[in-house]
């Protein structure tokens, strides 16, 4: 078996190279773990440091290219990864775990995210100012930054990264990328493309491997002017505290994310909305929806809809059609979501599911069955704490005073959705909720690659927002010119 595993390089200068101590790691498929999906490198410091020195020698020629010639290697780029999407989809499914469909339309995602960026980033200028001088003209143009790292996690392994490489290389920058070990081959396919493409050597590098290692030089390096970083709340603190001034941060962090069903709710959307934003990717979506809060006068109606839905969801391999959950994505994160379960056991009554699944293929995978648990109270660990896992949290409030609090009740502020018709509730549930992302009869997950996307509290750095014309502005700096003649 193990003479058939492929062996993935880092990219770095514009080659295809191993680490320099030769130290490799393999990758597991999470559905089915005598699958060996690839061997990556397990790169060290000195690996890093080449890398951030080879996008430093890159940035001069690379911010001086005509930024129509930069477009190009994006939209060539978006074309090579739609041609290969079966491909990629599938790879991306057995590092992952989830369903095919979701692995290509997160790729065409990707895909359109490169085209996106390829056309904004060409309509991103200055400002000119009115002044008293007649002989002078003020205006600002925004420049790149110079070597900016990202860094991915192992849920969304091409989207993500995508709408970071993208406008980052678009306006001018080069990358240090580091995606995460838990499901590196989707980067690679990213970077692959760009290489296809024609990007310059050393204008994006990839360097794979433990964060203990890579992360110290590709975050704390003088040279490194950004870095957008996607992960746990617990990571980005540790990378903020050591940064130097001078770096620029964007980080997307944890969530906690509230559904609120009100007395006028249509139940059957709102189980909609809680199956969907609760249990797809199997919970493990920054986005995702895990506590539901909800008025007496509808709770009974809609646990008992809840539960009849959760008890039709198909459980399997994301590589067979018709799967609502595949497995947890590494085993560690079967084994945090096993404890927040047995936590929740002993804190809130628990309704069903969280149950690892055994026999047949289950066997061989880090499945588990989706959880519910009623009578929870928002100071509970199991409301306060990112789990990331299939499991909901169904909270009685009063009335929709007490929900609007309890749901900002929270160190978190991702994503919140809310489910009325009545007017008032939307209009003070947009103005008062602390989310960077508000819904409204609409899923806690989902994003549009033009509209802004981070959060507030503990859910981001409050900087600057990914996605849309903010995914620029973030790897720019503003120069005012004052030009007299
Ligand atoms: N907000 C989100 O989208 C995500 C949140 N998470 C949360 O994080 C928990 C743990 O998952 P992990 O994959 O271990 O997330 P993590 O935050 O440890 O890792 C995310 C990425 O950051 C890198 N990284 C971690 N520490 C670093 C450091 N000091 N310097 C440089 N790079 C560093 C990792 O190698 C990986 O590429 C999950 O249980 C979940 O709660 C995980 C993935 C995504
Ligand atoms: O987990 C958070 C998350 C999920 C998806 C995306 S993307 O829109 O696919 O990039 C972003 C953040």
């Amino acid at each position: 078996m193990a003479d058939t595993v492929q062996t993935f390089l880092n990219y770095i200068n514009g080659a295809w190279v191993p680490c320099l101590l030769g130290s490799t790691f393999d990758n597991l498929n999470p559905a089915d773990t005598r699958d060996v999906v690839g061997r990556f490198q397990a790169s060290g410091p000195a690996d890093a440091e080449a890398a951030v020195q080879a996008a430093q020698k890159a940035f001069e020629g690379w911010r001086k290219l005509a930024i129509g010639k930069r477009a190009k290697i994006l939209n060539d780029a978006a074309s090579y990864l739609e041609k290969n999407v079966e491909q990629f989809a599938q790879e991306l499914t057995r590092e992952e775990g989830k369903q095919l469909n979701q692995a290509r339309d997160e790729f065409l995602r990707s895909a359109q995210t490169f085209r996106f960026y390829a056309t904004e980033g060409q309509t991103l200028g200055g400002e000119t100012y009115p002044q008293d001088d007649a002989n002078l003209h003020v205006f600002s143009h925004r420049e790149p930054l110079g070597v900016v790292t990202v860094i991915s996690p192992w849920n969304f392994p091409a989207s993500i990264p995508a709408r970071k490489l993208a406008p980052a290389l678009i306006t001018g920058n080069t990358v240090v990328f580091k995606p995460s070990s838990d499901a590196p081959l989707s980067g690679l396919r990213l970077v692959e493309a760009l290489e296809k493409a024609g990007v310059p050597a050393g204008v994006v590098n990839c360097v794979t491997g433990r964060a203990g290692e890579v992360g110290p030089v590709i975050t704390n390096s003088q040279a490194i002017r950004a870095i957008s970083f996607t992960g746990s709340t617990s990571a980005g603190t540790q990378i903020h505290r050591t940064v130097h001034l001078s770096t620029r941060l964007q980080m997307e962090l944890g969530g906690k994310n509230p559904l609120i069903v009100m007395e006028d709710a249509d139940l059957d959307l709102a189980v909609d909305l809680a199956i969907k934003g609760g249990f797809s990717l199997t919970g493990q979506a920054c986005t995702g929806t895990s506590r539901i809060l909800v008025v007496p006068s509808v709770k009974a109606a809609f646990t008992d809809k809840l539960l009849t839905r959760v008890s039709q969801l198909k459980i399997g391999n994301g590589m067979a059609p018709g799967m609502d959950l595949g497995p947890l994505a590494t085993e560690k994160q079967l084994q945090t979501v096993l404890n927040y379960i047995d936590i929740g056991k002993r804190e809130a009554r628990w309704l069903c599911g969280g149950e690892r699944l055994t026999g047949g293929e289950f066997d061989h995978g880090y499945y588990l069955s989706p959880a519910v648990f009623t009578d929870v109270k928002n100071s509970m660990r199991i409301a306060q704490e990112e789990i990331f896992g299939p499991v909901l949290a169904i909270i009685e409030v009063a009335d929709f005073d007490d929900a609007l609090r309890q749901a900002n009740d929270s160190q978190y502020g991702l994503s919140a959705s809310i489910v009325t018709m009545n007017p008032r509730y939307m209009h003070v549930f947009t103005n008062e909720i602390q989310s960077g992302t508000v819904k409204i009869n609409r899923t806690t997950t989902g994003n549009l690659v033009n509209a802004p996307f981070g959060g507030l509290k503990n859910s981001s750095t409050s900087t600057f927002r990914e996605s849309g014309r903010a995914g620029l502005e973030f790897f720019t700096q503003i120069k005012t010119v004052y030009r007299g003649i």
